[in-house]
């Protein structure tokens, strides 16, 4: 199998889906220029989402198994109840040079073994909304035939949407839920504490203002908590 991090080896990035995660994850790696436009491959149904990448110059197409043809490093990044009719649309261009990295919540690296050839290198990461500013926390975890080099690999590529850390596939589900999902949990406290504000008088526009500092200032302030003495 063909290291994708051998030295003279060129990593060519694609992905399959060009929506919220794909932006924030392969947006970090053209910010980091850890990753040319030139070397990613972008698919997805409509033009609405690839333009994006178009306007950075990486190479777009509608057709999801000219991204294999395109890359070595595929990331697939559709909503997870498409993963299944798109795994079995590129399965036949699938060999032992790719390595797939899955970000479907939910989808487990023994269902994704299950629709992909034997013996191919899959990881499965979970993002989470911040990678789009490039401070996303990011976990993923090694599917059987995926080693330490294509765990060292995506750690680096990954780093540049933010935290990134290698964890147990059982840490996978809790992290959907308190850092995949997290971000809403925030705003609806955010919303909550403006709620309570305009129901005591204060204009909304102001209590929003108040509310965001005081969210923000907070998780400052546990990150550095002798900051609060
Ligand atoms: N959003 C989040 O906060 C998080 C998302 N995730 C996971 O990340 C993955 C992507 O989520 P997100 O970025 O929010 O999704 P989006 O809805 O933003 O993007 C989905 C993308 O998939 C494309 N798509 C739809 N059908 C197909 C198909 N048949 N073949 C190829 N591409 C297709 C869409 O195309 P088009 O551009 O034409 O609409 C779009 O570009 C999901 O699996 C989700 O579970 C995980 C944690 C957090
Ligand atoms: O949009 C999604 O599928 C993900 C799963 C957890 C939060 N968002």
């Amino acid at each position: 199998m063909a290291a994708v991090s051998a030295p003279g080896s060129t990593l060519r990035v694609g992905c399959i889906g060009a929506g919220k995660m794909a932006r924030g994850v392969l947006g970090g790696l053209l910010l980091s220029g850890k990753v040319p436009a030139q070397q990613m491959t972008v698919s997805a149904p409509s033009g609405t989402n690839l333009q994006y990448f178009r306007a950075q110059g990486c190479h777009t197409t509608h057709s999801n198994i000219s991204v294999l043809y395109e890359s070595n490093v595929i990331f697939l990044a559709t909503k997870p109840h498409v993963i299944p009719q798109v795994l079995v649309e590129i399965s036949s261009a699938v060999t032992s040079d790719h390595v797939i990295v899955s970000m479907a919540a939910g989808l487990s690296l023994q269902t994704l073994e299950e629709l992909l050839p034997d013996g191919v290198r899959i990881l499965r990461m979970c993002p989470n909304l911040p990678c789009v500013i490039q401070q996303g926390a990011v976990v993923f975890s090694r599917g059987s035939c995926a080693g330490p080099e294509e765990a060292d690999m995506l750690k680096d590529l990954l780093s540049a949407c933010g935290m990134c850390e290698e964890v147990p596939e059982s840490y996978m589900d809790i992290h959907t839920g308190i850092s995949g999902s997290g971000v809403a949990y925030v705003y609806l406290f955010a919303e909550a504490l403006v709620d309570g504000a305009v129901k005591m008088g204060m204009p909304s526009a102001i209590a929003s203002r108040i509310a965001a500092q005081t969210l923000l200032v907070s998780f400052f302030l546990t990150s550095r908590p002798t900051a609060a003495l």
